[in-house]
């Protein structure tokens, strides 16, 4: 399963331009393939929902030539579809699955609608009885009313139909089946949404009559091909303009981005908040979809609500708008948005659970949320839910956590946004390319975390060496104990002393009280002997047992209670009250000695590490345990800021060594009089 890790950025900076429009892209191929004559439509959005569409077409007898991925040549050459061979697969996309129901419905063939799980439970009622008033045969073989949809042949006629709630893909299933009924078809919208549709029958030369809320399309009209160019997609940009927008310093520009007014809803929501964004429209061609740049520079945002009437021109951009509200001041009330539960995934109950992951207070309401903006982002290791807009608001959130973040399951992405994760790179490494080389680095430094008791330098002087696995911190750290002729303590060596006792007794780590009352059971004793640590755990010196799998596997559970660790913090503490010493560990910098001035964070690239590793013969999944390491709550694995951080993917150990002692007679330590290194 593809997942992104997140590494923090201050802010977004440069120019791009984001791919086609979806909505627009499903639209210009069904009524290009509908049209008598040619159509050329470049700037087509080649996501997996789009060439669901395009392939869909083709199955039904259309030519479809795909001159590259974004440009189509397209020509219905007989004038009529013809009945596909088998079900048609509309994969993730509910516009599909909607829009192409209207135009089967009046086909006098057999045809067979199919999706993806998430289509699969998605409510197909809404379009279901209307159509079967204009007379269609449309069954939803699914449990409640959901697809597949399988659909006979029927004559269809003009109806009357009120929404009963504002949505645009009922609204263009009703104009697309009206194209194909006798008489005309009057639908009346409770409130306006979005008028692709509409914009693109004018396109192709039939015009929908509009009256107030309702709109009128008469049957048996054709369409004419006509070449369209597909704008860049609103509800892509709205990642960039919101990021962009609540990270002050930030500046970027979207070019050729659509500007269709009932899709920029999210600008009036961000102005409302203090954003500064400059919108200008180079092409607003008639009836044609408006189409410009917009300016977006960063600052401090603060919370805002946001209405029931507002959101059928903001649907798409809900879950982003959730994310940047967690970086705004205040609170941000989402309220009248139950259709969100409905979307690819229940987006309310996705969104609300993934903030809470990264620290952010928020209340789920039936219908929105109330996130309270302004507290401190937690890096975080969220699921999409399969959902793509889910998984791109967590990529922008995890922007601004305090460390890296991992966003699981997003090959979703790819159905709206193929290049977003690269986009992200560009846009957000602008920031810190100044530094080039050390931007893992800056991602990974934090000041100290508050602890009590550690923050004056120890009584005699204590190096702390941390890092995540695999580094080589327990290696050069006992080669620079030795060089230093002081003692060497591995801190990691008591977790997976108690780790191992725990797992040797059988006991259930996810049973809180069995697991205290066998540590508060377990004799564990820590002594310096020959200038290194031994552990006993019920008087029996731990030895290679403790490197396990078993214990691989379950030690960052064990180190992540945050009430073990305060058990161990004044042991550790203690071991330096009469000796000076070398102390490695994950927290030894940040937690157990945030006081001293001799601070090194060691780290490799994750494959080389993966390397060591191996290359010890160990079995060991490294990445999760730093994982779990990384995004414990109490005293996470992170490189304190005063600490020097050393990338020895490259160097040896002696060069590893040597370049510590260097910066420890820089900083003060003292050195024997002849330090070497062996
Ligand atoms: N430049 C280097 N610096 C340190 N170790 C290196 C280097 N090159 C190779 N290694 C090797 O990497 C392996 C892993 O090192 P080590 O066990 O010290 O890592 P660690 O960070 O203490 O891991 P863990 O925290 O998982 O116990 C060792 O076999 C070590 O010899
Ligand atoms: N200061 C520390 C040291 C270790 N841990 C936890 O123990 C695990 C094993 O450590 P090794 O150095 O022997 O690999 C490590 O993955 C941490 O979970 C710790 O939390 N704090």
């Amino acid at each position: 399963m593809k997942s992104f890790t997140i590494v923090p950025a201050a802010r977004l900076v440069g120019e791009i331009a984001v791919p086609g429009d979806k909505s627009i892209s499903h639209r210009a191929v069904m009524l290009a393939s509908l049209a008598r004559g040619p159509t050329r439509v470049t700037g087509f959005l080649p996501s997996e929902d789009c060439l669901c569409t395009l392939r869909a077409f083709q199955a039904l007898g259309v030519d479809i030539e795909v001159e590259d991925p974004t440009t189509l040549s397209i020509e219905n050459r007989f004038h009529r579809l013809f009945p596909p061979r088998e079900a048609l697969d509309c994969g993730n996309s509910g516009t599909m699955m909607r829009l192409i129901a209207g135009i089967l419905a009046g086909q006098p063939f057999r045809s067979r609608l199919v999706g993806d799980a998430s289509l699969s439970k998605r409510p197909m009622g809404r379009i279901l009885e209307p159509l079967e008033r204009m007379g269609a045969h449309i069954r939803a073989e699914g449990e409640k009313e959901t697809p597949p949809l399988a659909l006979e042949p029927a004559e269809l006629h003009g109806i009357e139909y009120e929404l009963p709630v504002a949505s645009a893909q009922v609204k263009s299933c009703l104009l697309l089946a009206g194209l194909h009924a006798q008489g005309t078809t009057r639908i009346v919208e409770p409130s306006p949404t979005r008028d692709h549709t509409e914009r693109l029958l004018v396109h192709f030369g039939v015009r929908p009559l509009r009256e107030g809320r309702a709109l009128l399309i008469q049957g048996g009209l054709s369409l004419e091909g006509r070449d369209f160019c597909v704008p860049g997609d609103f509800s892509s940009a709205a990642f960039w303009i919101a990021g962009a927008a609540a990270m002050p310093g930030s500046e970027i520009r979207i070019r050729g981005v659509g500007l269709n007014r009932t899709r920029t809803g999210l600008l009036g929501v961000l102005l409302r908040m203090g954003a500064q964004i400059e919108e200008s429209v180079e092409e607003a061609s008639g009836e044609g979809e408006p189409r410009g740049s917009l300016l977006i520079r960063g600052g401090k945002l603060r919370g805002t609500q946001i209405t029931k009437e507002e959101i059928p021109n903001l649907i798409d951009e809900l879950p982003v708008i959730a994310a940047i509200a967690s970086l705004a001041d205040g609170e941000t009330q989402i309220r009248g948005a139950e259709e969100l539960r409905v979307k690819e995934s229940d987006r309310i109950r996705c969104m609300v659970e993934n903030l809470r992951r990264f620290g952010v207070p928020v209340d789920e309401l039936p219908d929105g949320m109330i996130v309270e903006g302004g507290h401190p982002i937690r890096a975080a290791r969220v699921s999409s839910f399969g959902d793509h807009r889910v998984a791109m608001a967590c990529s922008i959130l995890a922007l601004r956590a305090d460390g890296r973040s991992r966003i699981d399951d997003v090959g979703c992405v790819d159905t709206s946004y193929p290049g977003f994760s690269k986009d992200l790179h560009k846009l957000s490494q602008a920031a810190v390319e100044s530094a080039p080389g050390w931007k893992d680095y800056l991602s990974w430094v934090q000041p100290s975390p508050k602890t009590s008791g550690g923050e004056q330098e120890p009584r005699r002087p204590v190096v702390a060496v941390d890092g995540p696995s695999a580094s080589g911190k327990s290696t050069v750290a006992k080669a620079l104990a030795k060089a230093l002729g002081i003692a060497y303590c591995n801190s990691g060596l008591v977790y997976r002393a108690i780790t191992w006792s725990l797992v040797d007794k059988g006991v259930d780590l996810d049973r809180e009280q069995s697991f205290k009352s066998a540590v508060r059971s377990m004799k564990l004793e820590c002594r310096i002997e020959e200038n290194e640590l031994h552990v006993r755990i019920d008087g029996k010196e731990v030895g290679q047992e403790v490197r396990s799998p078993a214990v691989n596997a379950a030690v960052s559970r064990v180190s992540a209670s945050p009430w073990l660790r305060k058990r161990l913090l004044p042991l550790f503490r203690k071991l330096a009250d009469d000796r000076a010493l070398v102390m490695e560990g994950r927290d030894i910098g940040t937690a157990v000695f945030p006081g001293t001035r001799f601070k090194f964070y060691i780290d490799a690239d994750p494959k080389v590490r993966e390397q060591r590793r191996q290359k010890q013969g160990e079995s060991d999944s490294i990445e999760e345990r730093d994982w779990e390491d990384r995004s414990r709550k109490a005293a996470p694995l992170r490189c304190a800021a005063d600490a020097v951080f050393i990338d020895s993917s490259r160097m040896t150990v002696e060069e590893v060594v040597l370049r510590m002692l260097e910066e420890l007679r820089k900083r003060g330590f003292p050195l024997p009089k002849e330090s070497s290194v062996s």
